[in-house]
């Protein structure tokens, strides 16, 4: 079966070769410390940010897609998101009134200034507005790192819901390895420019 995501010997800035492959419906949990080249990884995967090796989605260069549509179908969901647009509902073409409750927000708050939203909101505003392209992969960096536990465990759900219905692989980067261990079938570690089983494999 071809893989969702193959990575290739990606190299960038000192990180890698990296080869991995993630197949559709599963979650990746990338740990590491701080400054270890996980936005980075990320970031190439996403065709951000020039880099060596190559990477395929259902087995599909990058090369060959060209970089917005890439973009569309390999959602970056960065650990703090950008806004342009005054208002969060001008982000959004077809907000899903049932997403926002499932995340605890309030579809009102489409008309409120970005300005006005808090970091927690923000961040889930965005994932919402990623999940809007019906993404065959997800790229999390630190989804849960503003939120209450509450909120953690409806943003846990809500992608577990994604993933598990439209077949979306995830590799989901976060610092808790307790919360790595829930969300994800296996564990990956970058340090030190390489990349590690964690332990952890369920
Ligand atoms: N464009 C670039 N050119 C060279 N080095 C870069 C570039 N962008 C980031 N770096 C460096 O690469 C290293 C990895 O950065 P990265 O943001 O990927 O770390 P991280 O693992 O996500 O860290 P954290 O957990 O703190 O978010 C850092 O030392 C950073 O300064």
């Amino acid at each position: 079966m071809t893989p969702r995501l193959r990575v290739d010997g990606l190299c960038i800035h000192g990180v890698g070769p990296v080869s991995m492959d993630v197949d559709a419906g599963i979650c990746v949990g990338l740990s590491g410390p701080s400054g270890s080249g996980k936005t980075l990884f990320l970031r190439a995967i996403a065709d951000m940010e020039p880099h060596g090796g190559a990477v395929y989605l259902d087995g599909t260069e990058q090369r060959q897609i060209h970089a917005p549509e890439w973009r569309r179908q390999v959602a970056l969901l960065p650990a703090e998101s950008l806004w342009w647009f005054d208002t969060a509902g001008e982000h959004f073409s077809r907000p899903d009134a049932d997403r926002f409750h499932r995340l605890g927000l309030d579809p009102g708050m489409l008309t409120w200034p970005v300005s006005r939203l808090s970091s927690g909101e923000r961040q889930r505003l965005a994932l919402l507005r990623l999940l809007e392209n019906d993404p065959g992969l997800l790229l999390l960096d630190e989804p849960t790192a503003n939120l209450d536990p509450d909120n953690t465990t409806r943003v846990e759900k809500l992608v577990a819901g994604y993933r598990e219905a439209t077949g979306a692989a995830v590799l989901w980067v976060g610092h808790r390895r307790e919360q790595l261990h829930r969300v994800a079938s296996r564990v990956v570690c970058i340090s030190g420019g390489r990349i590690g089983n964690d332990g952890g494999d369920r």
